[in-house]
């Protein structure tokens, strides 16, 4: 008992003499911020694993400004400068270590958890399978799985005699996912044809769970106390959608592409120009997976968040359907060339995007420990953790003004220069340098040709065949009363679809963001 006391009295002891070092003597300790957060990880992974992480964050920079420390080692800063500065460094793809981990059981690396050397390669060789070519090859594809959407949406239409109700939330991430399972490997997840999700998809949307794991692991202690009574049974999940890619892979292998270009098909494509430099096809299935998960999550709040900013603002809608219409002359002249080339509807993308950024928070980096690195005219002290918040940066009344009204406008060329006079305008201020919403470096997403191809056919198609409002009954949750886990904990989006009327009436906003 004697020895229990001693030991539990030791540890109060470190901990207090650890609060006063970091609030009076760490490095950091002149950098601004909550002295509860400078003094332990504790608050800052609170926020974490509730889900408020990007909120607060965004609070402490509305009242300490635009860099705050919110962990003892730990920088958040708010000035698009910072862009740059973190994200283009030497060595600027290593994350902190608590950040980089695999899955339980699995040896390779991919894309999001290599560094080095095996990120550079995976990165080659993903920079194939999403070039501007072979995206632009894989447009038929794509365009069957929405037109397999669309005919679902025609089918509860015709039942329901003239509209039909569906969650798309839900449905979004059906699509993507079919979308990016018949691409990468050339086999659907076939949720649009069953109308339900993947066993897969269950298991790959517990962010909350990688949030947990990650938050843990700051204390190697609970961690290894965690994982060495929680039953083998608890990973038989995961092992299942290894072993479903595996199998997956092997077919692949054996049968070849399904009768279109795919990811794997440029992998092998890269192995066979880079003998020396190979990607194994233990690292292929891990990099598969990671593009399983950024690109069917990431696109599903795409998709979910235009339609809801747009359901929030009719009169947007409104302009956006017009534009589409008039542009192409049938449903089947759709092709995502032209559609890059409606302003509108681009603004809107671009404007759902920094409303609804996919990855509102998840660019945390490591900077060197040999030497401080300066950081937007900061000189910043080694081994600090630093990161930049897209949804602070996006929403901060700095860079935006009006941030929390969606105007597409602001990415118009040739936006109304009389608006911008007024202070309230949102064409008043808008400092594109902040927005990033694709990240910057080595680590920016690789997949934007694809995801910028989705998104424009996706919502040309829509706002071409259908009118759509919110369901009867329904109303729109708040974007920002979703909690984040990484990415957006989406509630259901309930939209009544209807075919296309030839006029729409004057429309008028239904409910505030
Ligand atoms: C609107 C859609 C999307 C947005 C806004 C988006 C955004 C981002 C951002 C900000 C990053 C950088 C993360 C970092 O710096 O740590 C990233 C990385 C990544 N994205 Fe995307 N993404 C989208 C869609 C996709 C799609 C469709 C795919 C795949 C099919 C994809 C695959 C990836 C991968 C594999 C990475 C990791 C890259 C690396 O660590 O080197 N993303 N994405």
């Amino acid at each position: 008992m004697g020895l229990i006391l001693k030991a539990v009295g030791a540890y109060v002891l470190y901990v207090i003499s650890q609060a006063i070092y970091n609030i009076l003597f760490h490095p950091l300790a002149k950098f601004p911020g909550p002295k509860a957060w400078s003094t332990s990880r504790i608050p800052y992974l609170f926020t974490l694993v509730t889900g408020q992480n990007s909120f607060r964050i965004k609070a402490l920079h509305d009242e300490y400004g635009p860099v705050v420390r919110v962990a003892p080692n730990e920088l958040h800063i708010n000035d698009p400068r910072a862009w740059d500065d973190i994200y283009l460094r030497k060595d600027s793809e290593i994350r902190p270590p608590q950040w980089g981990m695999r899955p339980p059981g699995i040896e390779s690396y991919n894309v999001i958890s290599g560094v080095g050397p095996d990120h550079a390669r995976f990165r080659k060789a993903l920079g194939m399978a999403f070039s501007e070519e072979a995206v632009k090859e894989y447009e038929p594809t794509v365009r069957s799985y929405f037109n397999k959407f669309t005919t679902r949406i025609d089918d509860l239409i015709a039942k329901n005699k003239g509209s039909a109700v569906v969650d798309m939330v839900k449905w979004s991430n059906f699509t993507t996912f079919d979308v990016i399972g018949e691409l990468a490997w050339s086999k659907s997840y076939d949720c649009l044809d069953t109308g339900a999700g993947h066993a897969i998809m269950g298991v790959l949307s517990h962010f909350q769970g990688v949030i947990i794991a990650a938050a843990i692991t700051y204390y190697p202690w609970i961690n290894n106390a965690l994982m060495a009574i929680t039953p083998r049974s608890a990973f038989e999940d995961l092992k299942m959608i290894f072993n479903d890619g595996h199998e997956r892979l092997q077919n692949r292998i054996k049968n070849g592409p399904s009768g279109h270009p795919d990811v794997l098909g440029h992998l092998a494509e890269y192995n066979k120009q880079n003998p020396n430099a190979k990607i194994t096809d233990d690292e292929i299935e891990q990099n598969v997976f990671s593009c399983l998960v950024a690109g069917s999550e990431c696109l599903t709040t795409a998709f979910s968040g235009a339609l809801h900013y747009l359901l929030v603002y009719p009169s947007k809608l409104q302009r956006a359907q017009e534009e589409v219409r008039a542009a192409f002359s049938s449903e089947a002249n759709i092709n995502a060339t032209d559609a890059a080339k409606l302003e509108y509807l681009n603004a809107v993308i671009e404007e759902s995007l920094r409303l609804c950024p996919p990855l509102p928070d998840m660019l945390r980096r490591q900077l060197p420990s040999d030497a401080p690195t300066t950081i937007a005219g900061r000189v910043i002290p080694p081994a600090t953790v630093v990161s930049v918040s897209c949804y602070s940066m996006f929403r901060s009344a700095s860079h935006f003004s009006s941030p929390d009204t969606f105007a597409p406008e602001r990415f118009l060329k040739d936006a109304d220069e009389s608006a911008k006079w007024s202070p309230d305008s949102p064409l008043n201020h808008n400092d594109m340098a902040a927005f990033k919403p694709w990240g910057v470096g080595p680590r920016e997403c690789p997949a934007q040709p694809l995801a910028r191809l989705e998104m424009r056919l996706f919502l040309a198609i829509l706002l071409y065949r259908y009118d759509f409002k919110v369901a009867e009954g329904n109303y729109l949750t708040k974007w920002t009363s979703q909690q984040v886990f990484e990415t957006w904990q989406k509630d259901p989006l309930n939209v009544e679809f209807s075919p296309a009327a030839t006029s729409s009436g004057t429309a008028t906003p239904v409910a505030a963001p």
